[in-house]
Formats: C-alpha cells, sequence, structure tokens
C-alpha cells in the first residue's frame, strides 16, 4: 500500500509582492506573532514544526554539511563562518517541511528555492545582512538573473543552542532566541517592490551547543534549479 501524499496547492499569491494577501493568509493561521514596526514585516510562529520532524531534518544536515557561502564578498572571511546543504525535495522529510511552509506563506512553490539547512557550531555567525541580493553588487547578475532578487524569506529553528545563536534585526532592535520549532518570516521588499535595507539581521555567535536552522527564500519570477 502506498502512503497518500497531500499535493502542494498553491494559494494564488505567486511571488510575494505585493504583500497584502500574504500578510493577510499568514495571519489567519493561529498562534502567529507579528512585529509591530513600520518599517519591516516581520512574523513568528512558535511550535510550527514538531521536534521529531526538526530531529529527522538534523540529522540530514549533518550527513551533507559543506562550507556556507556569501555573494558580494566583503574581504571578511569570518562574515558566514557556519555550514550549509540544500535539502533534495525528493527526500519525504523535506517533501513534508515543503508542504508545511507552502501552506503556511500561500506563495507559488515554483516560486521557491531548494529549501536549505545551515549549522553553527560554537563560535561560528552570520554578521548583518540582508537575504535579498545588492542590485548594484558585482554578483546580482551571477544570482538574479533568471529568478530575480529574493522576495521572501521563511527559517526555522530546529533546535535551541545552550547559548548564542540569536537572530538579531538591529534596525528595529529585535533580537529573537531559538526555540525548536519555531518559524520567523519576513518580506525583504517595501512596498513598491524594492529591496528593504531595514531587513538587515544577523545570526549571532553560538556561545555553547550546536545550532540548526532551515531556510527557504522566494523570488520575484520561477525558479530554475542549478541557478544558484
Ligand atoms: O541563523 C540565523 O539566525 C540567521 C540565518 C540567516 O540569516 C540566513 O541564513 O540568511
Ligand atoms: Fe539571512
Amino acid at each position: 500500500m502506498t502512503t497518500p501524499t497531500t499535493p502542494v496547492v498553491a494559494k494564488g499569491f505567486g511571488s510575494g509582492h505585493p504583500s497584502e494577501p500574504v500578510v493577510a493568509h499568514i495571519l489567519s493561521h493561529s498562534g502567529v506573532q507579528r512585529t509591530p514596526s513600520p518599517k519591516l514585516t516581520l512574523f513568528q510562529k512558535r511550535g510550527f514544526i514538531a521536534p521529531d520532524l526538526c530531529a529527522d531534518l538534523i540529522t540530514l544536515i549533518d550527513a551533507i554539511r559543506r562550507p556556507s557561502t556569501v555573494s558580494d564578498y566583503n574581504g571578511d572571511a569570518a562574515f558566514r563562518t557556519s555550514e550549509t546543504c540544500d535539502l533534495d525535495p525528493a527526500i519525504p522529510v523535506v517533501a513534508d517541511l515543503e508542504r508545511r511552509i507552502i501552506d503556511f506563506i500561500g506563495l507559488d512553490p515554483a516560486h521557491g528555492e531548494p529549501i536549505q539547512g545551515q549549522r553553527y557550531a560554537i563560535g561560528q555567525e552570520f554578521k548583518g545582512h540582508t537575504d535579498y541580493f545588492e542590485p548594484q553588487g558585482i554578483d546580482f547578475h551571477k544570482y538574479c538573473s533568471v529568478a530575480g532578487n529574493r522576495t521572501w524569506t521563511v527559517m526555522i529553528y530546529l533546535n535551541e543552542p545552550e547559548a548564542g545563536g540569536a537572530t538579531r534585526f538591529k534596525t528595529i532592535d529585535k533580537t529573537i532566541q531559538p526555540e525548536t520549532g519555531k518559524l520567523l518570516s519576513w518580506n525583504n521588499l517595501r512596498p513598491d517592490g524594492s529591496p528593504n535595507p531595514s531587513t538587515i539581521h544577523q545570526g549571532m555567535k553560538v556561545r555553547a551547543g550546536v545550532k540548526y536552522v532551515i531556510t527557504k527564500w522566494f523570488r520575484e519570477r520561477p525558479w530554475a534549479f542549478g541557478e544558484a
């Protein structure tokens, strides 16, 4: 007997821009908290995924992690010291996660990059950055010529390091603590569709333990596999 799978159903909000229907859809879920700020559209949902799914994802990340990279290299080799990996959507737990994220955010799955896993050991961090690519940056064409820039970010903490590892949005003075299964999501664009510099954020240094997260980014246009 085969296990029935729930198909991924697009809610029809495309790339996530304009954002009003996306915001309304996200707020229709129970337990969603919106950070009050005129500068940035940021949501959190605690317990978005169960601890056993988090544990399965950690096992996958540990099996295939590699050093992280950055775009528009700024000469700071310590800018992003974590490890990263692409999670294969053919793996059932990844497919399950994918479906939950799409249900949550309502964007067209065709606009999504493959889900990535990130792992930070003690002392590792990701300094202040934006998830969108700088339109004036040297790497813009390389990363954005086909699918366009990033629109929305979804990030989920898979565990709680013993110390450190918070995510900080300095422009709104907001620091979010890792919590197993907690989702963060924000719009990287302003209402006019231009990149929003107030989305600058950092993954702070892990001081004790290890930190695991997954990230999923959506694009202005459909994602072509192998682009980045
Ligand atoms: O690990 C974090 O808290 C932030 C991760 C992040 O910003 C990213 O991967 O783009
Ligand atoms: Fe980021």
